[in-house]
This record gives C-alpha cells, sequence and structure tokens, in this order.
C-alpha cells in the first residue's frame, strides 16, 4: 500500500521490528549462517582492497624500476591480481549460497506470523477488509524482506565497510587531502543521487497518471461511440486524445531524461575525484613522495569504491519501497484482535450444558443497538427455536454465542460461567454450528467432514456421513470420498453440501448445537429430508434452532419470538397459537403459502 501516511515511513523502527525474524533465538544453525555470510562480506572486501590494487602497484612499481630479475616476483604479483579479483567474486557468491536459507527462512516465519494473526483477528475485521487486499499487504511485505535484506547486508554494509577500509589506507599512506576528497564525494554523491531519485520518482508517477488518464478517456470515448456520433464530435474527441497522449509523450521524455542526468550527474562527481585523486598522487609523485604504482592504487580503489555506488539510486528506491511495504505488513500484525481472552482465562467446563442469557445487549455500531436485554434460559439437552421477521437479531445471538463480538450489556452463561471469562478456545470447542449458508473448502468431500474434528480416523468420517443422510451419495461418486467439491463447495447441490456441514459438526460432536436456518435454502423435500436428521443430532444436546420456516420448530422445548431485537413472545407452539399474538400470524401465513404452494403441485 502505498498511502501517504505510510509513505514517510521511518527506516530504523521498521528494521528493529524486523531483527527478531533475523537473528532467531531457537535456531542457532541460522544465526551460524549470519554469521558465516557476514564474515564472507568481510573477507570479500579484504580480499578486493588489500589484494588486487596493491598486487597491481606492486607490480607496475617493479616494471618502472625496470629490474628485470624480478620478473618472476612481477609475474607472481599479477598472477595475485587476478586470483584476488576472482576470490572476491568467488566469496560473494559464497555469502549468498550461505545466507539464502536466512532471508527464505526469516520470509517464512513473517509470512505464518501474519497468518496466524489474521485468523486471530476478529470477525469485525474480515468483514471490513477486502481479503484481496490483506493478501496483497502480505504478499508485497514478505517479497519486500528478501531484497531489503540483501541490499542492506549486501550493498550498504559492505560499501561502508570498503569505504572505511579505502579511508584508512589513504589516509595512512596519502594524507589528509585524499581523505576529504573521497568523504567529500561520497557525500556529495548520496545528496545528489537522493535527490535525482526523488525527483524521478515524481516523474514516474506523473507518467503514470497521465497514462492511466489517457487510456480512461480513450476508453470512454469509445464507449460513448454513438453519443459522439450524434454529436459529430469524433475531430473533438480526436483532439482531445491526442492532447491527453502529448502530456503523458512530455512526461515520458522528461521522465527518460532524468536518467541521463542521473547518469551524467553520478559520472561526473565520481570522475572529477578520480581526476582529483590522481592529480593529488601526481604532484606527491612529483615531490618525489609517491610512485607510479601509487596511481594505479588509488585509481584502482576509487574505481573499486565507484561501483556499489553506481548502484546507490536503485538501492535507496528499493528500500523506500521496502520499508513501507514492510511497514504495512507490520501494521497488520500490529492491529488489535477485539475479542481477547481475560488474563488467565481458565477453559470452559462444559456439564450438562445450560445456556443463560442474561439482559444481553448489543450493537455491531455504537449507535444502533440490535439486541436490547435478551432473557434466554435453555435448560441442558433442550431445544430453543428462535423465530421473527428478517434482521430482527437472530443469527446475531448465534455470533455472540461464539463470541465474535463482546456484549455491551448483560452475560451469556454455560454451565454457571460466563462466556467473557474463559478462553475462546474452549467455549468454540463446546458449540458446533450449521449455517444458513455452509461454505466448504476447495478440497475433497472426505477433507470437509474431516474438519470437524482434527485426527478423525476414516471410521469417524464415516460415521458423521451416516449420521448425516450423505454416505451413501459419497459412496455413489466415482471417487466416494475423495470426490473435490470445487470452489467454496459449488459442486454440491445445496442439500449435500448442507449434509456435509452437519457431519462435520457431528464429528465435532459438541454438547451445545446451534442450526442458524439450516434448512432454508432448500427445497421443501430436502428440507423434509434433512429436517429428521436434524431432530436426531439434537436429541442429548442443547439446541438452539433459528427458523425462518415455522414447520421446521414445532417440536421445540420452548419458542422465542424476537423482533426488532426483543423477545416479544415465548413459550411452546400450541401455547403460542393459542396467544394468537406475531407467532400465530406467521404460523397462518406460512400455512396459506403452504397450502397455495400445494394447490399449485396439484394443478400441474
Ligand atoms: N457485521 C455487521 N455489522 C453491522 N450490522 C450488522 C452486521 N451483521 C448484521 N448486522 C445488522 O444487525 C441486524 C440483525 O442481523 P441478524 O443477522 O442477526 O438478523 P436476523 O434476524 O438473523 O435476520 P435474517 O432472518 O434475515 O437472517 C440487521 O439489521 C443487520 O443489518
Amino acid at each position: 500500500m502505498t498511502d501517504p501516511a505510510s509513505a514517510e515511513r521511518p527506516l530504523l523502527p521498521t528494521l528493529r521490528r524486523f531483527l527478531p525474524y533475523l537473528w532467531p533465538k531457537d535456531a542457532p544453525s541460522l544465526r551460524l549462517r549470519i554469521v558465516g555470510a557476514m564474515s564472507l562480506v568481510v573477507l570479500s572486501k579484504l580480499v578486493q582492497v588489500y589484494g588486487a590494487p596493491f598486487a597491481l602497484q606492486g607490480a607496475v612499481d617493479g616494471m618502472v624500476k625496470g629490474d628485470r630479475s624480478a620478473t618472476t616476483l612481477i609475474l607472481a604479483l599479477v598472477i595475485g591480481y587476478g586470483a584476488a579479483r576472482f576470490g572476491s567474486v568467488l566469496f560473494d557468491n559464497l555469502r549468498n549460497a550461505v545466507f539464502e536459507r536466512v532471508g527464505q527462512d526469516a520470509t517464512r516465519r513473517l509470512a505464518a506470523n501474519v497468518f496466524r494473526h489474521l485468523h486471530q483477528l476478529s470477525l469485525r475485521f474480515h468483514l471490513e477488509r477486502r481479503t484481496g487486499a490483506v493478501t496483497k499487504v502480505v504478499e508485497r511485505g514478505t517479497k519486500s524482506i528478501d531484497t531489503m535484506l540483501y541490499f542492506l547486508l549486501f550493498n550498504i554494509a559492505p560499501t561502508i565497510l570498503e569505504l572505511a577500509l579505502v579511508v584508512g589506507i589513504f589516509a595512512t599512506k596519502f594524507g589528509g587531502w585524499l581523505v576529504t576528497g573521497t568523504l567529500v564525494m561520497v557525500v556529495v554523491y548520496i545528496a545528489f543521487t537522493r535527490w535525482v531519485t526523488d525527483w524521478r520518482a515524481a516523474l514516474r508517477t506523473r507518467m503514470n497518471d497521465l497514462d492511466t488518464g489517457a487510456v480512461a478517456h480513450a476508453v470512454d470515448s469509445l464507449l460513448n461511440f454513438e453519443t459522439v456520433k450524434y454529436f459529430g464530435a469524433e475531430e473533438r474527441e480526436a483532439k482531445r486524445y491526442d492532447a491527453a497522449m502529448a502530456a503523458y509523450a512530455g512526461a515520458a521524455v522528461k521522465s527518460e531524461n532524468s536518467l541521463a542526468w542521473l547518469n551524467v550527474g553520478q559520472a561526473l562527481i565520481t570522475n572529477v575525484m578520480m581526476a582529483f585523486g590522481m592529480a593529488l598522487i601526481v604532484l606527491g609523485w612529483s615531490r618525489g613522495e609517491f610512485t607510479a604504482g601509487n596511481v594505479v592504487l588509488v585509481s584502482t580503489l576509487l574505481a573499486q569504491l565507484f561501483r556499489p555506488l553506481d548502484l546507490l539510486g536503485m538501492v535507496y528506491r528499493t528500500i523506500r519501497q521496502g520499508v513501507i511495504d514492510m511497514g504495512s505488513m507490520f501494521d497488520l500484525i500490529d492491529t488489535p484482535s477485539e475479542v481477547t481472552d481475560a488474563p488467565a482465562a481458565p477453559a470452559l467446563v462444559v456439564g450438562k450444558g445450560h445456556v443463560r442469557f442474561e439482559n444481553v445487549r448489543f450493537g455491531y455500531d455504537a449507535d444502533r443497538t440490535i439486541l436490547k436485554g435478551i432473557d434466554l434460559d435453555i435448560p441442558a439437552g433442550h431445544t430453543l427455536a428462535v423465530v421473527g421477521p428478517s434482521g430482527a437479531g437472530k443469527s446475531t445471538l448465534a455470533r455472540l454465542m461464539y463470541r465474535f463480538y463482546d456484549l455491551t450489556g448483560g452475560r451469556i452463561m454455560i454451565d454457571g460461567q460466563d462466556i467473557a471469562q474463559v478462553t475462546q478456545a474452549s467455549l468454540r470447542a463446546a458449540i458446533g454450528i450449521v449455517p444458513q449458508d455452509t461454505v466448504l473448502f476447495n478440497d475433497t468431500i472426505g477433507y470437509n467432514i474431516a474438519y470437524g474434528r482434527e485426527g478423525a480416523t476414516r471410521a469417524e468420517i464415516e460415521g458423521a456421513a451416516r449420521g448425516a443422510a450423505i454416505s451413501t451419495f459419497i459412496e455413489g461418486q466415482s471417487d466416494g470420498y475423495d470426490t473435490r467439491v470445487g470452489e467454496r463447495g459449488l459442486k454440491l447441490s445445496g442439500g449435500e453440501k448442507q449434509r456435509v456441514a452437519i457431519a462435520r459438526t457431528l464429528l465435532k460432536n459438541p454438547p451445545i448445537l446451534i442450526l442458524d436456518e439450516a434448512t432454508s435454502a432448500l427445497d421443501s423435500r430436502t428440507e423434509g429430508e434433512i429436517q429428521s436428521t436434524l431432530e436426531d443430532i439434537e436429541r442429548g444436546r442443547t439446541t438452539i434452532v433459528i427458523a425462518h420456516r415455522l414447520s421446521t420448530i414445532v417440536h421445540a422445548d420452548e419458542i422465542v419470538v424476537l423482533e426488532a431485537g426483543e423477545v416479544v413472545e415465548r413459550g411452546t407452539h400450541a401455547q403460542l397459537l393459542r396467544r394468537n399474538g406475531l407467532y400465530a400470524e406467521m404460523w397462518n401465513r406460512q400455512a396459506q403459502e403452504r397450502a397455495d404452494e400445494d394447490g399449485v403441485l396439484a394443478a400441474e
């Protein structure tokens, strides 16, 4: 994400957050690799700075002296020069090989941490964030780690080391002027590169914007071809398009030319420095202080120093972007979970499964109360049905049982324990739900049923499938339990999906069960079939049935009618019919609809 707020994210705090992943406490072998890789960085630089330039200097000085008997030594120096150059490349590549595992491992740990955290975040977070955007943040964040690490450890750190070594050599051998010149050059070079890179980034953004604008205009213009013709505006449209393209072309030329400015500017700074450095040595040589070989030494050291500096613009840009991307990912990790376990919360101890709602008040947003003081008492093993108009808050009751949100008032008790005071994991383990719309993982039927309980055996999975009356269907498929269900389970019918959901809840075998309009999406025949399965599994469990079709809940021990977040009626089916209130009205209307449907079917 490149929002302006994060664009100015500071480098150091972001890197500090990343350090534990780079220097993992519990992985000594990885730490060893880091030490190894950094040693190779130092080795490579030592060979580069003290090897090749000094060998060349020795060879040149030897030749200038004109002593032919030293030829063997000079030859050895020249071979040493080649060996040093090769050694430096070798160590750099060895370093990459040693470090690769560390980079990958840090990326993996961080990605796994974000993933774990995402699943811990509350329902509200998931409902409000676009999944695509979240995965993009994670993808960009983890990708940037590798590049950032690479540039920081293998470009910036070695360059600083090289600069220190070169300055050290200059100070001891050639005096203050060369040191001052080199340091000034590096500072000017960095400042110039940073300045031009920022300017180029702005140019590039403008170019991209103009490009997007020109394309959008072209598309809009072509889509409106009829209107263009009605108004004879072909020429006008062409001119507008041309103007947009001209603006883009101008920006593109500027952007390309800016690269030339960067290259020319950098070359000017480095070559002025090169000439200055060599001139200093030549002047010293004229005074008899320095040798011809010294000129070679200084020019080689400076040329080597300029090489990594040439990449500085790209490194700077990459690190800036990396900090932004990693920052967005750390923001995700830092997003607090709305619902958290109380400190030292005990696990829920479920006895028989007595559920009570005591004056429960709740709203998704502070300015709109959804549940306005709900009292429910469901003795262990009993079935409570909740009915009422759409939007009354029925499904909200189920979400609150799972503690997807915290209440604004009152409490929910299970066997005398407030669900807000026990661990979420133990609470959720005690409840099973068959939701209105079952969404399945894009995997096999067997996998989806087995999801109900980790480590379930094949026999248990088949038992659950039989309990949900779907085993015959599964066995009739050529791939049996290995039949794939497709994206979100779309290859299965609504009834089949619902049975898979029932089977996995059976496998979970929870003492408390919620059926949230579990059959409402089905036609009445399938509903009838599933209904008897559901009534079987309700036996012996405390059950909350949320229902739209009242015919499915006549057997409930108690029925509550919820309207606009309040219980307006409660009693058994017979009692409520006698009351002749909202329930009786809903019942009569649905009975009429059923009769009409039957009539239509009979007529067909
Ligand atoms: N995540 C949410 N954020 C804000 N408001 C929500 C959210 N979920 C539900 N609501 C609102 O809360 C109210 C109750 O929703 P709920 O899903 O509990 O109704 P319901 O009685 O189950 O309805 P239905 O029978 O249509 O499923 C609705 O007005 C709904 O718009």
